[in-house]
């Protein structure tokens, strides 16, 4: 009996592996790894307190709320990859959790929070780019749904659908990245609300989360350094360096804004995602949808699958009535032209994904950083156009991909 007493007893050395086990289901938010795993914990000490101390101290009550249960002082100390990582009360906060809901003691935590040295973080960020190997999304096998999104013609909605389609996709639960690959005529920051800059771990650049998003686009560089070294020559490359310089993990679904025209932007997409399924918007006039077409037919020429057409801007609802500012059919007629010269290649038709309306929310709500979708707290609207959306995830994640 006493021997299993001896067995249970909670020692300091004993709680000290235990937490530091807890550590290990405490994620780092921007690389999705576990801190023990990063190497970011330095130190777990614990030491127990007197009766007294115990009660003098503040503490982080277990779940039992344990009253005669030992108290224990715990120390944690880490390292975090950047000084003043923004997300570092995010860590502290998971850290304080692990800690706090620690059953069997009443612990109370002190944290000390440093940064890696130099080499330490040269090495880690070794590690993870050896593990990622260049491009992620070239590997055969990973999970992530890549959609490309392209529109032909400037100003048709290309990019609000984009920001809504990943709102929408992240609100939904999935684990969502986007690419504003548009590099003159970015607008994901806008869209998003996004105004911090990528954290930049050694050249490695971490992506900022917006509204359950993480995102990436030249325009969070604007007026920094980074701008000068992401432009010049390398400009050309720019859809592999957002690929391979940024660190992405293997999310769910992977949006990519494309730079409007038919040409050399989705042969590069082709390229470097070889699983890309292109996504086609267009307005309903002909001049629109004319070269919505043509930039589905870029499937002809190189290996890309296409998910389907979006028509924007289909109708305005004023006062009861439906009205069709910009005509009609130039969806359908895209879905159409693209299904009777694709579907022998892709094997499938190109369907009509989802017609949306013309609603000053999209525009007013949308370039105020919260795509209309959302509710101010995150939420999916419960509007028409949120339900447009949420049928356009699932039309998306229900067809088998190319
Ligand atoms: N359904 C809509 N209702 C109202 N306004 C819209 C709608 N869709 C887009 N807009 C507005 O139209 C303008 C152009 O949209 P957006 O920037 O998304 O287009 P785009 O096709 O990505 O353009 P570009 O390729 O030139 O960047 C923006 O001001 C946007 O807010």
């Amino acid at each position: 009996m006493s021997e299993l007493n001896e067995q249970n007893e909670l020692t300091e050395e004993r709680l000290a592996r235990e937490i530091y086990a807890r550590m290990t289901g405490v994620i780092d938010p921007e690389l999705g790894k576990s801190i023990t795993d990063l190497g970011m914990v330095t130190g777990v000490e614990v030491t127990r307190e007197d009766e007294q101390g115990a009660q003098g101290a503040d503490h982080a009550h277990g779940a039992h709320g344990a009253d005669h249960a030992p108290a224990f002082r715990v120390h944690i100390s880490i390292e975090l990859t950047v000084p003043g990582c923004p997300l570092s009360d995010v860590i502290r906060q998971r850290i304080e959790d692990a800690v706090t809901s620690y059953p069997d003691a009443h612990l109370t935590l002190e944290l000390t929070v440093g940064s890696m040295n130099e080499e330490k973080l040269g090495n880690l960020v070794a590690e993870l780019k050896a593990a990622r190997r260049e491009n992620p999304f070239h590997k055969p096998g990973i999970k992530t749904r890549v959609f490309a999104v392209a529109s032909g013609k400037g100003g048709v909605g290309k990019s609000s659908v984009t920001a809504n389609l990943a709102a929408t996709f992240a609100a939904l639960g999935y684990d969502t990245a986007v690419i504003d690959a548009d590099i003159y005529g970015f607008s994901m920051p806008k869209l998003l609300g996004v105004t911090s800059h990528p954290t930049n771990l050694n050249g490695m650049l971490m992506p900022v989360e917006a509204w359950g998003t993480r995102v990436m686009s030249i325009g969070m560089f604007a007026g920094s350094d980074q701008a000068i070294l992401w432009r010049g020559p390398r400009l050309q490359r720019s859809l592999e360096q957002f690929l391979s310089d940024v660190w992405w993990g293997e999310p769910d679904v992977l949006l990519i804004d494309m730079a409007p025209g038919t040409g050399d932007m989705a042969i590069s997409v082709a390229q470097a995602l070889p699983n890309a399924e292109l996504i086609v918007v267009t307005t309903p006039q002909p001049s629109a949808s004319d070269i919505a077409v043509r930039a589905g037919l870029v499937a002809l020429q190189v290996p890309m699958d296409v998910a389907g057409v979006v028509e924007n801007m289909s109708w305005y609802d004023h006062v009861g009535e439906r009205l069709r500012i910009f005509g009609e059919g130039g969806g359908q007629r895209v879905s159409d032209q693209l299904t009777a010269q694709l579907s022998a290649k892709l094997g499938h038709d190109v369907p009509l994904l989802a017609q949306l309306p013309l609603e000053t929310d999209i525009r007013e709500v949308g370039e105020s950083g919260r795509p209309a979708v959302l509710n101010a707290d995150g939420s999916l609207a419960d509007s028409a156009l949120a339900e447009s959306f949420t049928q356009m995830v699932r039309s998306l994640m229900e067809r088998d991909r190319g």
